[in-house]
């Protein structure tokens, strides 16, 4: 599975510590990033990222063109629906992409970890055959 990961600044914190603790389980797929969303990541799980320009460079919609080709199957965004900052893209064009394509996205550590549980149960084995 091609995984997602993009997380606002006061989230990601809580992007290092999920993907330590999910570790074993993000190892056998695929990661995409924005750019220090997955730097950050890497640094704290040595997990292999790809990843795209920093989010307010473009990041974000290299993630959005990914998705519109429904070539991502999951993924998390964790936003900061309190103090986003300025320079942070509004999440609404990624929900929306995900939402045309069916792919099952995260915005909260709750359903984060609903989702990567479900990865590791093969619940998502579906996407495989479109
Ligand atoms: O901008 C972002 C979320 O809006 C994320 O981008 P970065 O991971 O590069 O910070």
């Amino acid at each position: 599975m091609n995984i997602g990961l993009i997380a606002h600044d006061n989230k990601k914190k809580l992007m290092q510590n999920l993907c330590i603790a999910y570790k074993n389980i993000l190892s056998k797929h695929d990661i995409f990033a924005t750019g220090t969303t997955g730097r950050l990541v890497e640094e704290v799980t040595n997990l292999s990222i790809q990843k795209y320009l920093a989010g307010h460079l473009g990041g974000q919609q290299q993630l959005g063109s990914q998705i519109a080709h429904n070539q991502i199957d999951m993924v998390i965004f964790l936003r900061d629906p309190l103090s986003q900052m300025q320079h942070e893209p509004d999440p609404s064009s990624v929900i929306r992409l995900c939402d045309i394509h069916n792919i099952p996205i995260a915005t909260n550590l709750a359903t984060a970890e609903l989702l990567i549980k479900s990865l590791e149960r093969g619940d998502l084995e579906w996407r495989n055959a479109l």
